[in-house]
């Protein structure tokens, strides 16, 4: 069994607005390991992206308790949390927040510079990172308005990876791109995590759920199953109808 690097015990997590309570997320136990493509899947509203933002430190549970490693990371304050999710967490969201107001490489120049102070260092991590997500040299000194999606995505993606993360965070990283961006999306966060970059993600696309090696269903606020596929490999067929008869079971 691969190590735990992320758990829950008893996450719960309640909004409330206008005197209503809304239950999202109920007496979670969860274990995320260490090195695997985890999705979330479920209907919409169960509550994923909820799980995501506590699991990644960027909202605070309700009740429980979530441990990154050995560190228990709900009791943090806003700003420890701040750090803690710069030093150990990468995000990828459907909206790509890039700055608009400076190059590709500037953005990844400057999360990098977050943490480390050794521009050169972070230069040549840059270069290689957006060299193994296939984005070419062309793309680095534009701005993100000039790329396709798809493009825009992956130098996201690089940014994500700059600070050489714990886990990745992705939710419906591939929600705005049309199907072939969706594809070298998918091929990149597919390349970064058998290279042993832990990931997460949240989605609905049963294309991206097929890159999963572990997938989670939360539904009424539990993870009522979860389905093993092991590594991913193209056109696998056994693995295909493995996910589809376990959504199936799931009432997807
Ligand atoms: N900040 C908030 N304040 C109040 N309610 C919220 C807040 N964030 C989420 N919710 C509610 O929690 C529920 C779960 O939302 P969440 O976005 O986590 O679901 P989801 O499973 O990711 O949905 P979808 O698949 O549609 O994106 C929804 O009913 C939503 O309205």
């Amino acid at each position: 069994m691969n190590e735990i690097i992320l758990s829950t015990q008893k996450l719960c997590k309640t909004f409330s607005s206008q005197g209503n309570q809304q239950h999202i997320l109920k007496n979670l136990d969860l274990n995320i390991y260490r090195g695997d493509f985890t999705v979330i899947m479920g209907p919409s509203g169960a509550g994923k992206s909820t799980l995501l933002y506590a699991l990644s430190g960027m909202d605070k549970p309700t009740l429980g308790t979530i441990q990154f490693s050995n560190k228990i990371i709900s009791d943090l304050s806003n700003d420890q949390l701040a750090i803690f999710r710069r030093q150990h967490c990468g995000f990828v969201f459907q909206q790509i927040y890039l700055l608009d107001t400076m190059s590709v490489m500037d953005n990844v120049m400057a999360a990098g510079l977050l943490l480390s102070h050794n521009r050169k260092d972070i230069l040549n991590r840059a270069i290689q990172l957006f060299k193994s997500v296939g984005l070419p040299k062309s793309c680095w000194s534009q701005f993100s308005s000039q790329l396709s999606g798809g493009e825009a995505q992956r130098a996201g993606i690089v940014r994500a990876l700059i600070n050489q993360p714990e886990i990745i965070f992705a939710d419906e990283p591939t929600g705005q791109l049309n199907s072939a961006s969706s594809t070298d999306v998918l091929n990149t966060l597919t390349k970064v995590n058998q290279l042993g970059q832990s990931i997460i993600m949240v989605t609905h696309d049963l294309q991206s759920a097929r890159r999963g090696n572990r997938i989670l269903y939360l539904q009424d606020g539990v993870i009522r199953g979860e389905c093993h596929l092991g590594p991913y490999q193209p056109n696998n067929q056994k693995r295909h109808e493995l996910l589809t008869s376990f959504l199936i079971e799931m009432g997807w």
